[in-house]
């Protein structure tokens, strides 16, 4: 985190945290034991405010539904008795009563033995009436009476009061979440108020000196606060009554005074970030000071989310959410939620689970519980399972996840191939058409747009061109986008293939030194001189590549043996070499153009990168695939390529 006024040492030096680490089933069931039972308060609703809300007590359905008996088709209501002998041979005579029972009206005449009064479907069956003959059944005989020639059982075509829903029946249960099917049942009844479980009031803080809330100007070293979006939003999906309240910065004065603000005008409180061993970490030392019994929890066994921190307040619960947002996000659905649905007299969520293959080694934390979010794509046999491996700091690592696996606590590792149970976020997954794995560029996005608008599912999983090669060998993906350099041949990607697998040209990316366009040293050179001028100034820093990436081999080139400062810097991405410059944490670096140009920054051209795709051939006549290949052809997908910055192969 940042300093505003008073410099503070980061890590703190006190080390006070996380005396006692719990395993994720004592810590929710302690949270829970210090919350539960409790009265759930409960408010009248009108029926067209309840959709979502749990009711707070039984329903019981005060009439009949339908209330009279009722007709059920257009016809004549008839004492079944007179037609008893009627048959095709033996036709029955009924003289019509003089009136009509239309919807809604109510009959005045009895049905007397011999006659038959006319009636609507909805109408009241008349008294004497037990059965109703269709009108397509009958015959007018004169002007006044009807001819019947089958006979009618008694009740045919009544609903009978009653037979919908019986007055005195329990209508709906409480705890029932009121949908569009409940609303009915109560609107059929006549009930225009409900009384709901009262949404819990939740407020939200989000802390940290570097948060700055979407819509403003992001400042050197500050992020976007994530966190209060997501948790604010993730709230009112469970049940409750979510109330932002900003990000407070690292101060303790100040957050406390937010915090016992926030607390006092809601049921729960929920903050983010400075919960772990940081100097700026100081809400949970705030919370000892809010109410008994206070903390009941600080550090789980569990990954991600160690740092979380449970307490309750004064019968209050208050959280202190890991700041990474990953974590945060985690931490809330898994041992947050529970309690928030509980508090809104919601049931549990029950969520839909799938088997599936991880295809690569997942390490992991021994003594902690770990869940690691996957993407699933669907394999020749099976689904398959990839980790989505941003970490916790990653806001993509949950957000674009279709689940989660589980590696137990006593586990370093998942093997390759293990079958496991995968928890899924919504309710079906939704497995993609087309499955990309391999080195991402912004140029696919462009290619797979009209396969997006044509409604077909593209999952896009970047992994590194080696990564893979390896996905498509294995037949897990249609395609692996590659620039891998061959040092023997001096060739691009064709070298790398392997049976089954064939390369279809994408496109070449320019790569080239970048550096800030107000420095002189670079000014009008090329990259050879340019690699000298920079060797020859002590000061000037560079930012290298990691190791395996085409780009690397040319920066090795170019450097002939030379290890200036910032060699050992070696980010895995373009996107990083330039903003590390842009930043000033350097002073040139070598990336693709499109990047250097959307940074800002000047560009020495050196060589094209090829980047292509390993097709799996078995799957080259998968629709999605064709619509693909159609795509990377089409003017439409070469002129976005070109507008870009690349250049079509
Ligand atoms: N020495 C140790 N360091 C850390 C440990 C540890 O055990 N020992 N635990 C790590 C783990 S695990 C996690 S998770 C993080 C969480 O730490 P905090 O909860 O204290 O969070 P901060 O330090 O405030 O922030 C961490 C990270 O998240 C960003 N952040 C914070 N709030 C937001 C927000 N609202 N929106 C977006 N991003 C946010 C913040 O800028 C930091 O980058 O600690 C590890 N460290
Ligand atoms: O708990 Mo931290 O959430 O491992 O990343």
């Amino acid at each position: 985190m940042s300093n505003t006024s008073t410099p503070k040492p980061s890590p703190s030096l006190d080390q006070d945290q996380f005396l006692t680490i719990l395993s994720r089933e004592d810590a929710l069931a302690r949270f829970e034991a210090a919350l539960f039972p409790r009265d759930l308060p409960s408010e009248p609703r009108r029926l067209d405010d309840a959709l979502g809300c749990a009711l707070a007590e039984d329903v019981v359905a005060p009439i009949d539904v339908p209330p009279f008996d009722r007709s059920n088709v257009d016809g004549f209501a008839v004492g079944s008795a007179d037609l008893a002998s009627a048959g095709e041979a033996a036709p029955v005579q009924l003289l019509l009563n003089d009136e009509t029972i239309a919807c809604g009206t109510a009959p005045t005449r009895p049905v007397l033995s011999g006659t038959a009064t006319a009636i609507a479907t909805g109408g009241p069956v008349p008294r004497g009436a037990d059965a109703i003959v269709m009108v397509e059944h009958t015959q007018p005989a004169g002007q006044r009476a009807i001819e019947v020639r089958r006979a009618a059982s008694p009740g045919q075509f009544v609903s009978y009061a009653g037979s919908d829903i019986a007055r005195g029946e329990a209508l709906l249960r409480a705890g029932t979440v009121i949908g569009s099917r409940e609303i009915g049942m109560l609107a059929a009844c006549g009930i225009a108020d409900v009384q709901v479980a009262r949404r819990p009031r939740v407020a939200i803080l989000s802390t940290g000196d570097e948060l700055v809330q979407p819509g403003e100007a992001l400042r050197p070293a500050a992020i976007y606060d994530t966190n209060g979006a997501i948790v604010t939003a993730a709230i009112a999906e469970n049940g409750g009554e979510a109330h932002f309240l900003g990000a407070i910065a690292d101060d303790e004065a100040e957050l406390e005074a937010a915090m016992r603000n926030a607390l006092a005008g809601s049921d729960m409180l929920v903050l983010s970030g400075g919960t772990s061993k940081g100097a700026g970490d100081v809400s949970h030392r705030i919370i000892a000071r809010l109410g008994k019994p206070g903390i009941i929890a600080h550090g789980v066994a569990l990954k991600p989310g160690k740092p979380l921190c449970l307490a309750v307040c004064d019968g209050k619960p208050v959280i202190i959410l890991p700041g990474f947002p990953t974590s945060a996000m985690f931490t809330f659905h898994d041992m947050i939620v529970p309690v928030l649905r509980r508090m809104a007299g919601l049931p549990p969520r029950s969520d839909a689970k799938v088997t599936a293959k991880v295809p690569v080694r997942i390490a992991s934390e021994l003594g902690r519980t770990e869940f690691v979010m996957v993407s699933l794509v669907e394999g020749s046999d099976t689904l398959i399972a990839y980790p989505s491996g941003k970490g916790s700091g990653a806001i993509t690592s949950f957000a674009q996840a279709d689940g989660f696996l589980k590696i137990d606590a006593l586990a370093d590792q998942m093997p390759a191939g293990s079958d496991t149970e995968v928890t899924l976020f919504t309710p079906h997954v939704r497995v993609p058409d087309l499955v990309i794995v391999g080195s991402h560029c912004t140029g696919l996005d462009l290619v797979t747009a009209p396969l997006a608008r044509a409604g077909l599912i593209v999952r896009s999983i970047a992994v590194g061109s080696l990564g893979g090669l390896a996905a498509a060998k294995r037949g897990e993906c249609d395609l692996a986008p590659i620039h891998l350099f061959d040092d023997k041949t001096e060739t691009y990607n064709a070298p790398y293939l392997t049976d089954g697998l064939e390369l279809v040209p994408g496109w070449r990316r320019m790569q080239g030194i970048v550096f800030r366009k107000d420095d002189p040293r670079f000014a009008g050179l090329d990259a050879q001189q340019a690699v000298r001028a920079a060797l020859a100034d002590p000061a000037c820093i560079m930012v290298n590549r990691n190791q395996g990436a085409g780009t690397r081999i040319l920066i090795d080139r170019l450097l002939a043996g030379s290890r200036p400062d910032g060699y050992w810097n070696q980010p895995r991405s373009h996107n990083a070499v330039a903003a590390a410059v842009a930043q000033h944490r350097a002073d040139w670096g070598m990336t693709i153009a499109p990047v250097a140009h959307a940074s800002g920054l000047g560009f020495i051209p050196l060589a094209e990168e090829h980047y292509d795709f390993a097709l799996v051939a078995a799957s080259k006549r998968r629709p999605a695939v064709q619509a693909f290949l159609n795509a990377l052809a089409s003017d439409e997908g070469r002129a976005a390529l070109t507008a870009a910055g690349f250049r079509p192969a």
